[in-house]
C-alpha cells in the first residue's frame, strides 16, 4: 500500500527522513499518526523511528535536544517543527510489568516493529507514503480490529498497560477487541495492579472520550479490568446502567468524572475520594464536586439559583453536557438563561465585604463576621435582596439585630 497526498505534518517531516536516509540509514514514520492517517483521521503529531543510534542522529542535524536519550529517543528541531526520532530498539526483562530491564538498540526494522503492542500500531511508512505491514496491521484496520501483535500474553506481561491502550483504542476507533487479545486480557487483567494509577487514569480518560466509550467500559467489564483500578468493583451494576444508556459521547475529564460519580451516586467527599485514588488533581476533583451536585438537580428537578451560582459558567456547560449524556430531560438554553440572569456570578461581586461591615460597626470581626456574610450572599443570589452596599448593610443589621 502507498499513501499518495501525505498530510502535512508528514511532508514537512520528509527532509528529516531524506537527511538521516542520505547518510545511509533507515527512517520511517511509525505509530499512531501512520494508523490514524489510513483510518482517514487528522494526526497530532509524528512519530520517527531510525536505524540510526541517537549519537549518529545527533551528528547529522544542527539542532537536536535530547529528549529520551536513554530510551533512545533524539529530538531534531527542523524549520520550527520537533521530530521524536527513536533509535530502533528491542526491550527486555520486564520483571515489573511495566518498563523494561533493558533496552539495546538495533539496525533491524522487523525486530523494532515485532515488540510494539497492536498489529495497527506496528505499522511503518516510508518518506514516500509506501506501508510496510509485517503483521497485517492494515487487515486489522479494515476489519476493525484491535489484535496483540504476536503472542498476546507476552506483550501484556511486557506491559499490562497495554491492555487498557486496547480498551482506549477500541473505543477511540469503535473497533472490536480480537478474540485472541481478549482473552490474554482476562487472563492478566490482575496486572494492571501493578501499573502506575496516574498512567491508567490517562488511559481511563481517554477511553472514556473516544467515540464509544461504552464498549470500552463493557470491555473492562468483560475482562475484569475494573477489578484492578481504584474503585470501580463496588460500582459494577453503575457501569452496566451506564453501559445501556444510548450513545453518549463527552467533551473533556471533567465531564467523565462528573458523568460517574452521578450515575455511583457519590457525594461531596465521595467523589474526593474516589479522585484521589484515582490520583486525579486537585482542579479535576473540584470541577467534579461542582457538576455531580448540578447534575443531580437537573434530574431531580431542584435547580435554584444557588446551584447555579454554586455551579459556576464553566462546570454548568459541562453539567449540561453530562445530564444530556445519561438522558435528563433538560433544556439547556433555558438553563443558561437562568443563570445569565443570576444577579451575581463571583463572591467578588457582592456589593459589600467584611471590611464595609466592621468599619460600619454592625459586625466585630470573628464567627459572625463570615455567617453573616453568607446569608448576604445567599440574598442576593435568591433576589430578595438587592445586591446595593446600604440594603446590604440594613439587611446586615436586622440579621444581627441591631
Ligand atoms: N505500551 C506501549 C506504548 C506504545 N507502543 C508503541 O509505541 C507507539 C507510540 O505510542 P503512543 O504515542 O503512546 O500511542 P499511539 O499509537 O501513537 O497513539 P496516540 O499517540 O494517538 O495516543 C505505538 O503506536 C506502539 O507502536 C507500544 O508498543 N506499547
Ligand atoms: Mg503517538
Amino acid at each position: 500500500m502507498k499513501i499518495t497526498n501525505l498530510p502535512a505534518e508528514f511532508e514537512n517531516a520528509r527532509p528529516v527522513l531524506q537527511t538521516i536516509e542520505d547518510a545511509g540509514y533507515e527512517a520511517y514514520f511509525v505509530g499512531g499518526s501512520v494508523r490514524d492517517t489510513i483510518m482517514g483521521l487528522k494526526i497530532h503529531d509524528v512519530d520517527i523511528a531510525s536505524s540510526a543510534y541517537p549519537a549518529e542522529l545527533k551528528a547529522l542535524f544542527k539542532r537536536t535536544v535530547d529528549t529520551g536519550i536513554e530510551h533512545g529517543t533524539v529530538m531534531v528541531l527542523d524549520h520550527g517543527n520537533g521530530y521524536e526520532v527513536t533509535t530502533f530498539r528491542t526491550e527486555s526483562g520486564y520483571q515489573d510489568y511495566r518498563r523494561p530491564d533493558k533496552v539495546e538498540f538495533i539496525r533491524s526494522l522487523p525486530e523494532d516493529l515485532k515488540r510494539r503492542d497492536f498489529t495497527i500500531n506496528a505499522l511503518a511508512m516510508k518518506e514516500n507514503g509506501e506501508v510496510i505491514d509485517l503483521f497485517d496491521g492494515l487487515t486489522d484496520l479494515k476489519n476493525h480490529l484491535i489484535r496483540a501483535v504476536g503472542n498476546p500474553d507476552t506483550r501484556f506481561n511486557e506491559d499490562a498497560l497495554r491492555m487498557m491502550r486496547a480498551v482506549r483504542f477500541a473505543s477511540k476507533l469503535n473497533f472490536a477487541i480480537d478474540p485472541n487479545t481478549m482473552d490474554a486480557i482476562s487472563r492478566h487483567s490482575q496486572l494492571l495492579a501493578k501499573i502506575a494509577v496516574e498512567r491508567i487514569n490517562t488511559e481511563f480518560v481517554k477511553m472514556m472520550l473516544g467515540s464509544q466509550p461504552q464498549r470500552g467500559l463493557q470491555d473492562m467489564l468483560n475482562t475484569n479490568m475494573v477489578a484492578y483500578v481504584p474503585v470501580f468493583n463496588d460500582y459494577r451494576s453503575a457501569i452496566e446502567t451506564m453501559i445501556a444508556l444510548p450513545n453518549f459521547k463527552l467533551a473533556n475529564e471533567n465531564q467523565v468524572w462528573g458523568l460517574l460519580s452521578v450515575m455511583f451516586g457519590l457525594q461531596r467527599n465521595q467523589i474526593a475520594a474516589m479522585l484521589k485514588q484515582w490520583k486525579a488533581a486537585n482542579q479535576t476533583i473540584s470541577a467534579t464536586q461542582k457538576i455531580t451536585p448540578a447534575v443531580n438537580a437537573f434530574r431531580d428537578h431542584k435547580l435554584s439559583s444557588v446551584v447555579l451560582f454554586d455551579t459556576g459558567a464553566e462546570r454548568l456547560k459541562d453539567s449540561l453536557a453530562v445530564a444530556n449524556a445519561i438522558g435528563i430531560n433538560i433544556d439547556d438554553q433555558e438553563v443558561l438563561h437562568a443563570y445569565s440572569q443570576l444577579p451575581i456570578k463571583d463572591d467578588h461581586e457582592l456589593a459589600i465585604n467584611g471590611g464595609v461591615l466592621i468599619k460600619s460597626g454592625v459586625v466585630n470581626p470573628g464567627p459572625d463576621l463570615g455567617r453573616v456574610l453568607k446569608e448576604l450572599k445567599l440574598a442576593v443570589i435568591n433576589g430578595t435582596v438587592q445586591n446595593d452596599q446600604s440594603q446590604l448593610l440594613a439587611t446586615a443589621k436586622r440579621l444581627l439585630n441591631r
